[in-house]
């Protein structure tokens, strides 16, 4: 069982396709803790299709920063033929070996996909509809990167855990912004920060 109740057969055999391959190349790149592997659907996958469903779509161009295994960047772009939406999916990781796995997840289930493998702070402006960053930094340090690749009316999804509202606390010092929190339907305490509007105090 999945849990992953609202998506298509298609899509739902991308994400087994996707989960086996995880599954392949783990032992030896290390793309998610051995432990959390185990509750992979749950605590990856059911999580990042959480950020997709927040977002307003149609969104243009989606830019994930940190990628990793690929959460959530490859989910969102094994989502995206399905719904149409988002037009692009550009997923930055500076690791080339995690870089390389992306790229063959895109490859093996024919889906479209930029991977940059490079870091945040050297990527060219990207002009992002959505920017998302699970796991990558703290608040502060996420808005700083998000600045140079927001579009003006762009919006950052940001998953967060028990200690959000110290980290929000933290950004307005710096930072002036709208934010819509929700509730993390695969994490107690945790929030999914929907971020607009964002400019230097
Ligand atoms: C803890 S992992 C989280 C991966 C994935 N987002 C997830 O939730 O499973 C953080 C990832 O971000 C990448 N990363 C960290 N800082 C980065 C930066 N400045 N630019 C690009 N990638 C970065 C690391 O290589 C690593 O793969």
């Amino acid at each position: 069982m999945t849990g992953i109740d609202n998506v298509s057969r298609e899509t739902l055999a991308r994400l087994e396709r996707y989960a086996a391959l995880l599954h392949k190349w783990n032992p030896t790149i290390n793309l998610v803790s051995r432990t959390s592997l185990e509750g992979l659907w749950n605590r990856h996958i059911l999580d990042s299709v959480q950020l997709f469903d927040l977002a307003s779509h149609p969104v243009g161009h989606w830019l994930d920063i940190g990628s990793g295994g690929g959460f959530p960047g490859l989910v969102i772009a094994l989502m995206r033929a399905e719904r149409g939406s988002p037009e692009r999916v550009t997923m930055i990781e500076s690791d080339q070996r995690k870089a390389t796995f992306l790229r063959t997840v895109l490859r093996e289930t024919e889906q479209e996909g930029a991977v940059l493998s490079e870091r945040i702070e050297a990527a060219s402006p990207q002009r992002a509809n959505v920017i998302s960053a699970r796991a990558v930094a703290d608040l502060s340090t996420l808005l700083e990167y998000a600045e140079r690749h927001l579009a003006p009316d762009g919006v950052c999804l940001f998953p967060k855990g028990v200690t959000w509202e110290k980290e929000v606390k933290a950004a307005r010092k710096t930072w002036s912004f709208t934010l819509d929190e929700r509730k993390s339907q695969t994490e107690p305490g945790a929030v999914i920060l929907k971020i607009g509007d964002l400019s230097r105090v």
